[in-house]
Parts: structure tokens; sequence; C-alpha cells
């Protein structure tokens, strides 16, 4: 049976980012993609314009919706912007018994503009993190969530993510990505126990959405494996392979997407009538 795969997130019309990434996400893992909407975004690769919250009345109607009709084998919360949603998401989760969940707290888009009110981040940590799987944050996420000073290096870091585990979530995947080191290491700790996972940094301008694409890749490969640290090993390959691509897209004048579908367009699957050695796959195809 394919897996049904849910994310709670907001969008991004440049499609690197957001609800559009997480959809591009689960189906380069061969899982159907669904999707519940927490705020409209305008906002492209150079940054945000505005933030459009959806009422959380509605966010709870296109969830109950949702799960009185279809099964969902596994969740991915994104942005909620508000902590009015975050307290609706954190119902819902516990009235449908979600499994699987993993909840990338989105505060700051890499523009730096915000995603997440500053005041909402004690529902975050206090209603929600509790209720999930796996929590993703970046490092200035986590520094907010436990109210202590960014960490400038990686040896503090299997500390600091016992000390989120110790908010009462099971898994932390405390991800290093802004970092300024020559290998992207993270650290995945569960139940006392901290493992390094390292990965080659990848020279690319087209970062946006790393952490949406990774987060959403655990989730679908989570239904594959009873093993959480398979599915988050698995996912960070998936998106060191999805950043390696992606200079292959064209996509805006800023930080750009990685490239969800590299696994696909660039090996044997291709399109009839398109060889794996046409660049007119990628660029100008249309012109
Ligand atoms: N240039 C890079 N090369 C390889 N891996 C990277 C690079 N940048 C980020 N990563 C990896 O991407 C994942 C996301 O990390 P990051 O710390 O950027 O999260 P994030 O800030 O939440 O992402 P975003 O907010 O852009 O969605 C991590 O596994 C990190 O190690
Ligand atoms: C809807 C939405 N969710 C998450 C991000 C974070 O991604 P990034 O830090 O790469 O901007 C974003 N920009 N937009």
């Amino acid at each position: 049976m394919i897996p049904n795969v849910l994310t709670i997130a907001g969008t991004d019309p440049s499609g690197g980012a957001g609800v559009q990434a997480d959809l591009k996400t689960f189906s380069a893992h061969r899982t159907y993609g669904m999707s519940v909407i927490t705020a409209l975004v305008a906002q492209t690769t150079t940054g945000v314009s505005s933030v459009h919250p959806v009422p959380a009345g509605f966010v709870a109607d296109q969830l109950r919706t949702l799960l009185d009709d279809v099964r969902v084998d596994a969740v991915k919360i994104g942005m909620l912007s508000e902590a009015e949603i975050i307290r609706v998401v954190a119902a819902e989760l516990r009235r449908y018994a979600l499994p699987n969940v993993v909840l990338d707290p989105v505060m700051v888009a890499k523009s730096g503009d915000r995603l997440l009110a500053a005041e909402a981040v004690t529902a975050l940590r206090e209603e929600l993190l509790p209720h999930v799987d796996l929590v993703t944050p970046n490092l200035p996420e986590a520094a907010d969530l436990l109210g202590e000073p960014e960490l400038d290096d990686t040896e503090n870091m299997p500390a600091q993510a016992a000390r989120l585990a110790e908010l009462g979530v099971p898994r932390v995947l405390l991800k290093g990505g802004h970092l300024a080191a020559r290998h992207s290491v993270d650290v995945l700790y569960t139940a006392g126990k901290a493992e390094f996972l390292h990965g080659r940094r990848v020279d690319t301008d087209n970062d946006h959405g790393t952490g949406c694409t990774l987060s959403a890749a655990v989730a679908a490969l989570r239904t594959g494996t009873p093993d959480w640290s398979v599915a988050v090993r698995e996912a960070k390959d998936y998106l060191t392979g999805a950043l390696r691509a992606a200079d292959l897209l064209d996509v805006g004048h800023g930080h750009g997407p990685v490239h969800h579908f590299h696994r696909w367009w660039d090996g044997t699957e291709d399109p009839p009538g398109l060889s794996a050695g046409d660049p007119a796959r990628h660029k100008g195809a249309i012109s």
C-alpha cells in the first residue's frame, strides 16, 4: 500500500520551501502527499514580502475534514505562524492520534524574515513539542526554544540536543547547516544517545528550503522503516543529492530551491523523448 503523508505548513510561491517543497519531497519518495495550509506567504528566492496567517479555526477545519476521511501514515509540521494555530494543531494531533510526527520548528526564514510570532515560541515549546516524535531545529531555533545563546561549534551540539529532549520530545535532530564549516554536521539524539551525521558541504546558493525538505523526507522515509535513525540518515543523503543537483535549476535571483527530483530526472526513468544528457531538460526547454 502506498503511504499517505501529510504536511501542515505555510506556502512558498517560488516552490522551494514550505508546502510546495514538502509535496515534491513526498512524491520523490513514492508516498502520497497531502497538505493543510497554515499561512499564505508572499515570498520568493530573495525574501518574504508578507505573511497572511490562516485563521486557526479554518486550520482546524482543514485538519478535521481531511482526517475524518483519510488514513495518515506520517506527518511533517512546518511553519505555524501564530500561537493559536499551534494550539489547534496540537489538539488535532492528539484527537486523531496521528503517527510518526516530525516537527520542523520554523521561526525565521533564511532571508531573516520572521515566520513565527516571537510570543508563539512558548506555545511551540510547551504545547506542541511534547506531542511530536521528532523535532528538527536549526541552531538559532534550538537557542530560542531553550532561551540560551546560539552555538557556534559542533562540540556542544550533543549536550544542547539532550537539553531539548528534556523538554519532552523523544528524538531531536539538531541541524548544523548554519555553521560555516567544510562539513554540514547534524546531531541525532535519542534516548540518551547522540550520533553525529556528517554530510559533505555543497557549495551552492540554492539552499532555500533545506530544512523543509529534510524534515519532509524523514516523515516520508519513516513510513518505510521502523528505525528513525535510518530514516534520518537516508533523508540527509537525499538532501545532499538535492543540493548537489540544485544548480541545474534556474529559479529566481536569490537563494534558489534544491532539486527535489534529482534522482529521477538524472536517472534512468526519463519521460519519453528526453535523454539523460539532454540539456533542454533543465534550462530553456519551453522557449
Ligand atoms: N550547503 C550545504 N551543504 C550540505 N548540507 C547542507 C548545506 N546547508 C544546509 N545543509 C544541511 O541541510 C539541512 C538543513 O539545515 P539548516 O541548518 O540549513 O536548516 P534550516 O535553517 O532549518 O533550513 P531552512 O530554514 O533553509 O529550511 C541540514 O541537514 C544541514 O546540515
Ligand atoms: C512557508 C515556509 N516555510 C519554511 C521556510 C523556511 O525556509 P528557509 O529558511 O530556507 O527560507 C520558508 N521560507 N517558508
